[in-house]
């Protein structure tokens, strides 16, 4: 397992990293979620003792990393993708890795298999795409069959079976008792891929907690009704003192009553529904709620944002689309 305690990093006066404490335990994959800049890939190099922290401890199976006699048995990572010998083919940057790891040859070939990368092996990696670069950064994480495995954007670049190939890898590491850490910005393969999530905002723990647990408590479940009798719908349900809202188009949204009882009560008055749908929000709205006063970066719809310091996005209209991805305007904050 992986533990922080109390990881702090100040770069000068910037706190990237902010007193985080929390165990990533073995047997799950879990997802490291933040909005850009909040710190993720900064606590995955301390981690790996690629930088000092200010203050606080990380210890990997009970150990420092510094402490570890085997780190490539024990940890593997994908950070950065290029940061590989471009004049080097595939086989030969992991040969390396393994050689001066202590780890046997046949290790190269299993991996550059496992990856897929086999028939491109003898060729120079600086040519790779950037999908087949991230395959080889993967191909060296899991050399050392390590316990502990960490992956930084692990997606990115990756075709769509790409992407389906490393979610059932994480699934399968995780499943053989492994501890999987993963950063991602892609929502809905992280819902699909996570059991459990580590959400930090400005450095600092937001959630600790399962997937369905996160959903559940960062964002609104409801019944949407639609009925060609909406008036009278209405009157029933007020009549039964279950509160509903009507949005635009007509719709009632009813919270926190199970569609089944929404449905019988229907039937007992013989109102026609012609819809009757439980609407349960996705990782990426509750991700967006939970985490819209942490966003330092908001991009704009393309409307004119005028020329003066920028304005102080208000909660929920941070957490629109616009605040995620298009990062050119700092937050006035
Ligand atoms: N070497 C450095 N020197 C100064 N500031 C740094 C350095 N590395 C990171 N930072 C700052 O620390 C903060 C956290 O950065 P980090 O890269 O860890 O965030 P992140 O969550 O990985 O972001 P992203 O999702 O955009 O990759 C940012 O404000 C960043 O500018």
């Amino acid at each position: 397992m992986i533990e922080l305690d109390g990881l702090t990093k100040h770069y000068g006066d910037k706190v990237a990293v902010d007193h985080l404490t929390f165990t990533v335990r073995p047997g799950l994959v879990t997802g490291f979620l933040g909005p850009n800049g909040a710190g993720k890939s900064t606590t995955m190099r301390m981690m790996l003792d690629l930088d000092n922290p200010t203050a606080g401890s990380v210890r990997i199976d009970g150990e420092h990393y510094r402490r570890l006699t085997d780190p490539l048995r024990s940890v593997g990572a994908l950070l950065d993708a290029k940061a590989v010998h471009g004049g080097r083919s595939a086989y030969h940057h992991l040969l390396c890795l393994a050689q001066s790891n202590g780890l046997p040859r046949r290790r190269v070939g299993e991996v550059l298999d496992t990856v897929g990368l086999t028939p491109v092996a003898r060729k120079r990696s600086k040519g790779f795409s950037l999908g087949m670069g991230q395959r080889l950064g993967i191909a060296a994480a899991l050399l050392g069959d390590p316990r502990v495995l960490l992956f930084d954007e692990p997606v990115n670049g990756l075709d769509p079976e790409g992407i389906h190939w490393i979610r059932n890898l994480m699934k399968n590491l995780a499943a053989q008792g492994r501890t999987v850490f993963v950063s991602s910005h892609l929502m809905s393969e992280m819902a699909l891929t996570a059991d459990h999530l580590v959400v930090i905002g400005r450095g600092r723990l937001l959630a600790d907690t399962s997937m369905a647990e996160f959903i559940r408590g960062n964002s609104r479940s409801y019944v949407r009704l639609r009925s060609p009798e909406a008036e009278r719908l209405r009157d029933v349900l007020h009549a039964e003192r279950i509160a509903a809202t009507e949005a635009a188009d007509g719709t009632l949204e009813v919270d926190g009553v199970p569609s089944e009882r929404l449905g019988e009560l229907a039937a007992r008055h013989g109102l026609v529904l012609h819809e009757l749908s439980p609407q349960q929000a996705s990782l990426e709205e509750a991700f967006m709620q939970l985490t819209a006063e942490s966003v330092e970066y908001h991009a704009h719809d393309g409307e004119p944002v005028g020329g003066g310091p920028a304005e102080p996005v208000p909660p929920g209209v941070a957490a629109g689309p616009g605040g995620w991805g298009g990062d050119w305007r700092k937050k006035g904050s």
